[in-house]
């Protein structure tokens, strides 16, 4: 099969078809990583990592099963820190803090750098106590001013319309899609400045999906975010910048429009055009 590159009106079809978007500025650096290692026990999971997120963009990381990328978004929430036996060596620099030095404060930075997950996990609660659950933690706020976040939130994560009137009932009655949103919106109240997402489409159908890309395209303007995907249409639709990892190492890092088109690895050609993966 012959691979080429060519240009659309929209964006730039590149390997395998998949169409990334056309921008192709990186902001400045929000996270700068260096040669960071992990370890679960003995077993070195991430080698020699550097590269940058940049402020206010969608980073993508993408790669086979078992590569890292969901390590690497561990490392950067410290949720390793509740697992005895992992460990991470090297610097994550935020805010001129490395946050993977052992005095970090963790309540502080998982405000800081929220993570919504593959399968949406809302609390058995009403929807309005998802969202009030996690600012108590963090904030003491009157009740005028919790429910002025909540709706805030809810309305950040577009599904305020929705819930508005039903805000009372129990989270566990909204959709799939809907209760990825509640979590988005659980997430975003409390006001962090990171948010990662470890596949977070990947329950949920084509019509549920294309809301959440949407809603990471308007999330952007006021957060920093990385998301994990399998799915490398969503990485071109969704990221500014797309990094590839294999078996521990970080192969590629490139605008989308560039990964997807001219990738410069022969091993990230190879795993965008389907040959493996
Ligand atoms: N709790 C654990 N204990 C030991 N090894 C682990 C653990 N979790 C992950 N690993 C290993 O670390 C490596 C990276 O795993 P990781 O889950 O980060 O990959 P991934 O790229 O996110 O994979 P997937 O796409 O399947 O989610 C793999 O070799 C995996 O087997």
């Amino acid at each position: 099969m012959s691979i080429t590159a060519e240009t659309t009106e929209t964006g730039t079809k590149g390997f395998g078809g998949v169409q990334a978007r056309s921008e192709e500025a990186i902001n400045a650096s929000r996270i700068s990583i260096r040669n960071l290692e992990f370890f679960y026990g003995e077993n070195r999971a991430l080698k020699g990592i550097d590269f940058e997120i940049p402020d206010r963009q969608v980073t993508g990381m993408i790669g086979p099963s078992g590569c890292g990328k969901s390590t690497l978004l561990r490392v950067l929430n410290r949720m390793y820190s509740l697992y005895p036996g992992q460990r991470a060596t090297g610097e994550v620099m935020m805010d001129g803090e490395n946050i993977i030095a052992p005095d970090t404060d963790l309540n502080a930075l998982r405000a800081k750098v929220g993570m919504v997950f593959q399968k949406p996990t809302p609390f058995p609660m009403t929807i309005h106590e998802n969202i009030a659950f996690g600012i108590r933690l963090h904030e003491k706020l009157s009740k005028s001013q919790m429910d002025e976040r909540i709706e805030w939130a809810l309305t950040r994560a577009a599904i305020w319309d929705e819930v508005k009137d039903r805000l009372d009932a129990s989270a566990l009655g909204l959709s799939g899609g809907q209760q990825q949103r509640l979590c988005i919106a659980r997430t975003i109240a409390v006001r962090p400045e990171v948010i990662l997402f470890d596949e977070p489409t990947s329950a949920l159908d084509p019509i549920s999906t294309l809301k959440i890309e949407e809603l990471i395209d308007e999330l952007k303007r006021d957060f920093t975010l990385v998301i994990v995907t399998h799915n490398m249409q969503q990485a071109a639709r969704c990221a500014d910048q797309v990094a590839f990892f294999y078996l521990g190492e970080l192969i590629e890092v490139a605008p989308a429009v560039q990964m997807f088109t001219a990738p410069k690895h022969p091993k990230t050609q190879e795993y965008i055009t389907g040959r493996f993966g």
